[in-house]
């Protein structure tokens, strides 16, 4: 998530300060883990489960306690459980993990944090997906996927955050984002960007028909946080088949803007999953740059755009599906 995205308790802020520590980038890799199975389909997904049979995550640990303040304060370890424990402690709960989503490991890891330091007060975790692609090689019918033999991918990533807190014996499910990050889509005709200011500092050319070439992260929250754990497959929102959805509106959309666009593909999202309480986007404009249209039919040549790039920040909820 980008800065600008994030939450209040990114940076742990009691009244007077903002304390928490721990461990960034711990790179974990799990092999034969639980399937993914039993997930709804929707009409603009193929994904119906998946095999785990390669299962990576960069995970983010965050401590939050007030025991820790002498730490800070006066040299004082005797509370710091080391970062460097703290990634060893989520490399072995990789193994223990009875699961099949990134959600559902992260809740898991952090509620043995909980349970193994009472002085924790709270735990922030969250994970970015490492992708890797199923290869296919030929089989008895044609070519399958290799259940061995992974490519590693730049594709999109499933993205999770948890949120736990203790509260006297209990500890509290307080928050969860989940995600699909680094979606880039092009598309080459049938969008357009017009009727925007025109004033002394327009120079941008209105455009009834343009290439769009955009990125975007796609975060949700559920209603019930329980929901975004994979537990009950048929609640849970599969970022596999978010990211189709943002790729079929796409498709479908003769969108006016970015912001249009992905306005339509909330929309759609919310209407999918009656289980989301939000979707939010964070978009960048990579639209290149027209050096040709002299070409026959719809053919053009492009160039790379130069720096600035634009982006597009929006959250939305139900309200805006009762709106239409
Ligand atoms: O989809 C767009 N939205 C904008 O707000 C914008 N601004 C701009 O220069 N190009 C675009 N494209």
């Amino acid at each position: 998530m980008s800065d600008s995205n994030k939450t209040d308790t990114d940076t742990q802020s009691t009244d007077r300060r903002t304390m928490n520590y721990g461990k960034e980038k711990v790179a974990v890799y799990r092999t034969y883990a639980n399937p993914l199975e039993g997930v709804r389909t929707i009409p603009e997904s193929s994904f119906d489960g998946r095999d785990n049979i390669l299962f990576g995550l960069e995970v983010r640990v965050q401590f939050e306690g007030e025991e820790f303040l002498p730490s800070f304060s006066e040299a004082d370890n005797s509370k710091v459980v080391a970062t460097d424990s703290m990634k060893n402690f989520v490399l072995h709960q990789a193994g223990e993990y009875e699961g099949a989503t990134a959600e559902g490991f992260l809740h898991f890891v952090g509620k043995e944090f909980l349970d193994t330091y009472s002085h924790v007060e709270a735990v922030k975790m969250s994970a970015t997906e490492y992708p890797f692609d199923e290869r296919p090689v030929p089989g008895e019918d044609g070519f399958e996927p290799s259940d061995v033999v992974f490519r590693v991918s730049d594709d999109e990533s499933a993205f999770g955050e948890i949120y736990l807190e203790r509260n006297d014996d209990l500890i509290e499910f307080k928050e969860q984002t989940s995600g699909v990050t680094g979606i880039k889509l092009i598309k080459v005709k049938d969008n357009s960007f017009t009727g925007y200011v025109q004033d002394e500092y327009t120079t941008l050319p209105e455009r009834e028909d343009r290439a769009l070439y955009i990125s975007l992260d796609i975060f949700w929250t559920y209603d019930e946080p329980e929901n975004a754990l994979g537990e009950e497959p048929q609640q849970y929102v599969p970022a596999e088949q978010v990211r189709d959805i943002a790729q079929v509106v796409f498709h479908e959309v003769d969108a006016n803007s970015i912001q249009d666009l992905i306005y339509q593909i909330g929309l759609r999202v919310l209407e999918r999953y009656p289980e989301l309480e939000t979707v939010s986007f964070e978009a960048n404009n990579r639209t290149w740059i027209e050096v040709r249209d002299d070409l026959e039919g719809d053919a053009r040549v492009f160039r790379e755009p130069p720096r600035p790039t634009g982006y597009q920040q929006f959250s939305m909820d139900r309200s805006d599906l009762e709106e239409q």
